[in-house]
């Protein structure tokens, strides 16, 4: 197992982000859905090692983040698109996507060729030598992903990574998940519902920092066949499964 979580918690003071996750996930595509402050954001930046757990365990690759040595394997080998990736507005495409090949201690020899495909695979070849200040945000956002998959990660963490794209880049962008879920844990976390149902192999539904449901899509969807409230069979799914939790 990739992922393996125990009563993971994680506080902000008084703010219980995360209450108590238990989270086995092995390769493939995984979905993580909740409404805006249920803890998926936490629990990717914990799974990225940013976060230290306030208590719990957290194991990523067969390895313990709490170690030093151990951290610096799992970053080697992990692939984080955060919420809201900070760049500097003056490199380049090729330039930035570089930047972290390096911070990822990919071999320099390989770093030429790694960030060339990182940037073909979000179909970005054309603008590899913009500034990034003149991307659009939907370009920037594959930036993001370009920069998260330079270096073949094995766990693979994206923060809403199609939101602001395009149809036809959301379409491309759930190809390139799906694709890198063959060999890698890819975890997902989206507000978009055909992005889970396009996507995604498996689905978590996080509410008041716990998980309140596992499943396939089709599971979830079909959970919506009782009553919930939305226009496509997931949305109904979604919002019974959150009425039910919460009633
Ligand atoms: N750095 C922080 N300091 C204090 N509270 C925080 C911090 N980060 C998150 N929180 C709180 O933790 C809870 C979970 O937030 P989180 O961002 O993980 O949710 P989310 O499910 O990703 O939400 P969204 O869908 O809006 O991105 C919220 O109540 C939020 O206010």
């Amino acid at each position: 197992m990739n992922v393996e979580i125990t009563g993971l918690t994680l506080r902000f003071g008084r703010a219980q982000a995360v209450a108590g996750v238990d989270l086995h996930v092995g390769v493939g595509v995984f979905g993580l859905l909740g409404p805006n402050g249920a803890g998926k954001t936490s629990l990717l930046r914990t799974l990225a090692t940013v976060l230290h757990p306030t208590s719990g365990t957290v194991r990523l690759l067969e390895r313990d983040p709490r170690s030093y040595a151990q951290r610096r394997e799992i970053r080697r080998r992990l692939g984080y698109l955060p919420q809201n990736l900070g760049y500097y507005p003056g490199f380049t495409v090729l330039e930035f996507v570089e930047y972290f090949a390096l911070l990822k201690e990919v071999p320099a020899a390989q770093v030429p060729a790694a960030v060339a495909r990182a940037v073909e695979r979000v179909d970005l070849g054309d603008r590899a030598r913009s500034k990034l200040r003149t991307l659009s945000g939907g370009m920037l956002r594959r930036v993001g992903i370009a920069q998260a998959i330079v270096n073949d990660p094995e766990l693979v963490l994206l923060d809403e990574p199609t939101a602001g794209l395009d149809p036809e880049q959301r379409i491309q962008s759930r190809e390139l998940i799906r694709s890198l879920g063959q060999t890698a844990t890819v975890l997902v976390s989206t507000h978009l519902v055909e992005d889970v149902a396009a996507a995604c192999g498996e689905v978590a539904l996080m509410d008041r920092g716990k998980i309140i449901y596992r499943g396939t899509p089709a599971d979830l969807a079909a959970r919506g066949a009782a009553g919930g409230v939305g226009d496509a069979a997931m949305e109904r799914g979604y919002t019974s499964v959150l009425a039910e939790a919460r009633a």
